[in-house]
C-alpha cells in the first residue's frame, strides 16, 4: 500500500528569483489543462465500474470491443494518439538521499515539495516537486529506492531546464547557497540564448535559461538521440506530438529538436539532441523516464505497438497504487510511461 507523507517545513521555497514564480498568480495555460482534464473525468467515468454504477462484465465486453475495433483500424489508432488528452506529467530519476535533493531543489532552485508517498511494500519512495500544482504543471518525481544511495547517470542523458528572466541573478543565488555551476552564464555557442548549467547532489544537469516570464519555468527534459529524424517520426506518430522546432548547429556538430504538446513557452517540451555521428549512449540507471497522461492506457499501447515501439509494461493497474499505466521505449531504448489521467487526478486528491 501506498503512504501518503504529510509536507513539512522542508517544502517552504526560499525568496529566491526561482520561488518568485511559483508565487506568482498562475498563468492559465493556452490549452487549459485544469479544465479539460475536468472535462476529460467526465468522459472517462464511463470506464470507471464504480462510478456509473454499470455492471463490470459490460463494461469489460464493451472495452474488448473497442479494441478490437482499433487492433482492425491501425490508422484509427494513430488518429486517435493525436487526439487523445494529453501532456506531460513529470520526469522520474532516481536520487541517492530524498532530503538532501528536496531541499537542493526547495532552497537552490526554488522549487515547492508537492508531495511525497512512500511505498514500504515495493521499498522505494517518491517526491514530487515543481513550480505549480501538478493538475496543470510539469513537475520532477524524484525515487529513492531504499539502501540505494548511488546511481550512474550514463551519457545519454543530457539535463533539465529551467527557465528564469534574469540567468546571472539566478545563478548566483544559487552559487550562494551552495550549488554547484558548471558553466557560466552567457550566450549559447552558436547561438545568442543566455544559459549556465550548474549540478544537483546526484550530478543531474540543469540547464539555466533567460526567458521572459513563463507559467512553466521546468521546461524541458534534453535526452541524446542516435538518429533524429527516426525519433521525429516516431514521437510524431506513436505519441502524437508535435516537432516544435528544429535548430542546427553545425558549428558545433549537433541538431536540437523539441517535442510536444504544446508551445514551448508555456508547456514542459522534450528537446532531442543529436550529435553528429554519435550513435549510441550509456543510459546508465539514473534517470528513468517521462510520464504523459492519457486518457486510455490500452489504445496508448496499441498505437506505440502499431508504430513498432517496444511495450514493456502492458497496459494495467500499479502495484501498491493502483494508478493505471503502460510502459514503452523509443527507438534509442529511451522510457515513456503513460498514464490514466483519471487515476493520476485521483492520485493528486
Ligand atoms: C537554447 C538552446 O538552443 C540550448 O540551450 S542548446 C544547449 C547546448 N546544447 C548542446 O550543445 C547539445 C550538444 C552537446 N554536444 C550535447 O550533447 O550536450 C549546450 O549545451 N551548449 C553549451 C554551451 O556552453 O553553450
Amino acid at each position: 500500500m501506498a503512504r501518503s507523507i504529510p509536507i513539512t517545513a522542508a517544502s517552504s521555497a526560499t525568496s529566491s528569483l526561482l520561488s518568485d514564480f511559483a508565487h506568482r498568480p498562475r498563468f492559465r495555460l493556452s490549452s487549459e489543462p485544469s479544465r479539460r482534464l475536468a472535462l476529460l473525468q467526465l468522459g472517462s467515468a464511463l470506464t470507471q465500474p464504480n462510478l456509473l454504477g454499470i455492471k463490470t462484465s459490460k463494461l469489460i465486453r464493451a472495452e474488448g470491443t473497442a479494441q478490437a475495433s482499433t487492433r482492425a483500424s491501425g490508422e484509427g489508432a494513430l488518429e486517435w494518439a493525436k487526439k487523445d488528452n494529453r501532456r506531460l506529467l513529470h520526469v522520474v530519476y532516481r536520487v541517492g538521499d530524498l532530503d538532501k535533493t528536496i531541499n537542493f531543489y526547495t532552497e537552490c532552485l526554488g522549487m515547492k515539495l508537492l508531495r511525497k508517498r512512500d511505498i514500504p511494500d515495493e521499498k522505494y519512495s517518491n517526491a514530487f516537486l515543481g513550480y505549480g500544482p501538478e493538475d496543470s504543471h510539469f513537475a520532477v518525481e524524484l525515487t529513492y529506492n531504499y539502501g540505494v544511495n548511488k546511481y550512474d547517470i550514463g551519457t545519454g542523458f543530457g539535463h533539465f531546464g529551467i527557465a528564469v528572466e534574469d540567468v546571472s541573478k539566478t545563478v548566483e543565488l544559487i552559487r550562494a547557497k551552495g550549488g554547484k555551476v558548471t558553466r557560466e552564464p552567457g550566450p549559447v555557442k552558436g547561438g545568442s540564448t543566455v544559459i549556465a548549467f550548474i549540478e544537483d547532489p546526484d550530478g543531474y544537469k540543469f540547464e539555466i535559461l533567460e526567458r521572459g516570464a513563463t507559467p512553466e519555468p521546468l521546461c524541458q527534459v534534453m535526452l541524446r538521440v542516435g538518429d533524429l529524424d527516426r525519433s521525429i517520426n516516431f514521437y510524431e506518430k506513436a505519441f502524437g506530438m508535435e516537432l516544435l522546432r528544429k535548430r542546427e548547429n553545425p558549428q558545433y556538430k549537433y541538431t536540437i529538436a523539441m517535442m510536444g504538446y504544446g508551445p514551448e513557452d508555456k508547456n514542459a517540451v522534450l528537446e532531442l539532441t543529436y550529435n553528429y555521428g554519435v550513435k549510441e549512449y550509456d543510459k546508465g540507471n539514473a534517470y528513468a523516464q517521462i510520464a504523459i497522461g492519457t486518457d486510455d492506457v490500452y489504445r496508448t499501447a496499441e498505437a506505440v505497438k502499431l508504430l513498432g515501439g517496444k511495450i514493456t509494461r502492458e497496459p494495467g493497474p500499479l502495484p501498491g497504487i493502483n494508478t493505471k499505466i503502460t510502459a514503452c521505449l523509443d527507438p534509442d531504448g529511451w522510457k515513456t510511461v503513460f498514464v490514466d489521467n483519471v487515476d493520476f487526478a485521483k492520485e493528486l486528491e
